[in-house]
């Protein structure tokens, strides 16, 4: 029988892996990586340490391993941190493909945002469009729009996640730590993947660091959830607290619910609740707004593309901004341009390059080449999008591509028949929140251009350059100019 091979790769050395990273950082690994897809076709494999990472770039491949192969690549890979730090893995992104992962996303998939609740939600998002529209007025010509966006994405998952509108000291306070926390995980925490029995004793500072950023998580989060638990108890007789504050659903109160059947029937401990809460925040306000900043820098490019947009809320919504909410939630496509601006903006700029590391949980066949069990695999989103056998013009920004009668229409984005564009990821581990990604994407776009004309700012153009952050963001941020629509 032919051994099989894996996939090609630059020459690695023992323990060390591929000595490029003596040169470059993992955040420079996509331009390599693009480097490499043409020299040795469109599976390549890394070695950083002793790690095995594969990545794949081509559509029908990716289709057959995280659809058809499904549940063999649905795993993750473990990260050496959490284990040091004693937080624990409990969390939708990172557990592996079995009970915990299916109880933990069922909880927010079915209990926080199926329809019902995403109806529930729709003050927090009117507060939240009030909040983003004084933050841009008071920016003036040239501000930096995506400042705006991130703290009103992070406030609208706030408002979900505890149930409390926190004044704005509050929710800084909690982006300040979450932001910290994640900084120093991805830039300094590093380390820990070589020889982690080792590292731990001569990087010693910077675990006593990462858990003192942790105690401070915990030292916000803690009150909210035992508010919410009291919130809850009252609730249970009757006499709920009627702050205006205060909302009827939060993410919060299903995660006090859950019980563990596995471990008899056991609640989530504080700790883990934590670390659910901060996966929730983090999980949609960085892709959000990072999302909202190139479709909106789009639409200063493209003048003819944004007044087509106005034209069409004006003529189904008028500036009634709540009925511009409600018809986005209604089941017909009522705003179907804006639908196509979101899809076009997905498809040329998607918020993440990668999906998250998937990890084999046994040998398989990917194109041909060995996927060995343990190997982490991962796949170059934005190449899939931008793919000149599949899109027509892909660097070019063509809503009309997802109308009806474009080569585009109907796309699907959870790739089940093929995957023509993969920004939320496809298969098992698809991103839990694509549906309400995408309306709060439509509503926040749409209520941009109902209540600004976004313009261009002499000596400060939209330029098309990407910088990799947690998302892959635009290098040079957008500074529009807003002209009020309504008087
Ligand atoms: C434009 C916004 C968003 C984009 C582009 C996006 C994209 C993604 C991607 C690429 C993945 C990884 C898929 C994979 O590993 O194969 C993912 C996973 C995930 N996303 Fe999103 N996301 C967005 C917003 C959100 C929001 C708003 C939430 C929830 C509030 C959310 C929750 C999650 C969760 C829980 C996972 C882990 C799924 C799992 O491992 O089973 N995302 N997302």
């Amino acid at each position: 029988r032919r051994r099989r091979r894996l996939p090609p790769g630059p020459p690695a050395v023992p323990l060390f892996g591929n000595l490029l990273w003596l040169k470059h950082s993992a955040a420079d690994v996509e331009p390599l990586l693009l480097q490499m897809f043409k020299k040795y076709g469109p599976v390549v494999t890394l070695r950083i340490g002793s790690r095995l990472s594969i990545f794949v770039a081509d559509r029908h491949l990716a289709h057959a391993a995280l659809i058809a192969a499904g549940t063999r690549l649905a795993d993750r890979p473990q990260a050496a941190t959490n284990t040091l730090l004693g937080v624990s893995d409990n969390i939708i992104t990172r557990a592996d493909y079995g009970a915990m992962w299916r109880l933990l996303r069922r909880n927010l998939v079915s209990q926080t945002l199926q329809q019902s609740r995403v109806d529930q939600f729709a003050p927090a998002r009117v507060w939240v469009r009030r909040v983003l529209m004084e933050k841009l007025s008071g920016g003036g010509d040239g501000a930096n729009v995506m400042e705006a966006f991130q703290y009103t994405m992070f406030c609208l998952l706030v408002l979900m996640c505890f149930g409390e509108r926190l004044d704005e000291p509050a929710v800084r306070a909690i982006e300040e730590a979450e932001r910290a926390w994640l900084l120093y995980i991805s830039r300094r925490m590093s380390v820990f993947f070589f020889f982690p029995s080792i590292t731990k004793h001569l990087f010693r500072g910077r675990l006593e660091f990462a858990r003192s950023l942790r105690q401070r998580q915990m030292e916000l989060f803690v009150p909210l959830i035992e508010a919410r638990r009291e919130y809850k108890r009252m609730a249970s007789q009757g006499q709920p607290p009627a702050r205006e504050a205060t909302f009827q659903h939060s993410y919060v109160d299903t995660l006090l619910d859950v019980k563990i059947a596995e471990e008899g029937d056991r609640s989530l401990t504080d700790d883990e609740i934590v670390t659910l809460c901060s996966e929730f925040l983090n999980a949609g306000t960085d892709t959000t707004s990072t999302g909202l900043q190139w479709i909106m820098a789009e639409l200063v490019k493209n003048p003819a593309i944004q007044e087509k947009l106005y034209a069409e809320i004006s003529a189904t919504c008028g500036d009634d901004d709540e009925l511009l909410e409600r018809s986005l939630r209604d089941k017909d496509n009522k705003l179907p341009y804006l639908n196509a601006v979101i899809k076009e903006g997905l498809r040329k700029h998607p918020p993440g390059h990668f999906v998250l590391p998937h990890k084999a949980a046994e040998d398989m066949d990917v194109g041909g080449y060995l996927i060995p069990k343990g190997a982490t695999v991962n796949f170059m989103v934005a190449e899939m999008g931008r793919d000149e056998r599949e899109w027509e013009k892909p660097m070019e920004f063509i809503p009309e591509r997802f109308l009806d009668g474009g080569h585009g229409a109907g796309v699907d984005m959870h790739g089940t028949k093929g995957i023509k564009m993969m920004p939320f990821g496809v298969g098992r581990r698809i991103c839990a929140g694509l549906n309400i990604a995408v309306l709060h994407l439509e509503y926040f776009v749409g209520s941009m251009v109902m209540e600004f004309e976004w313009k261009e700012v002499e000596g400060l153009e939209v330029e098309f350059g990407e910088k990799r952050e947690f998302t892959t963001v635009m290098a040079k941020p957008l500074r529009p100019r807003l002209v009020p629509r309504r008087s």
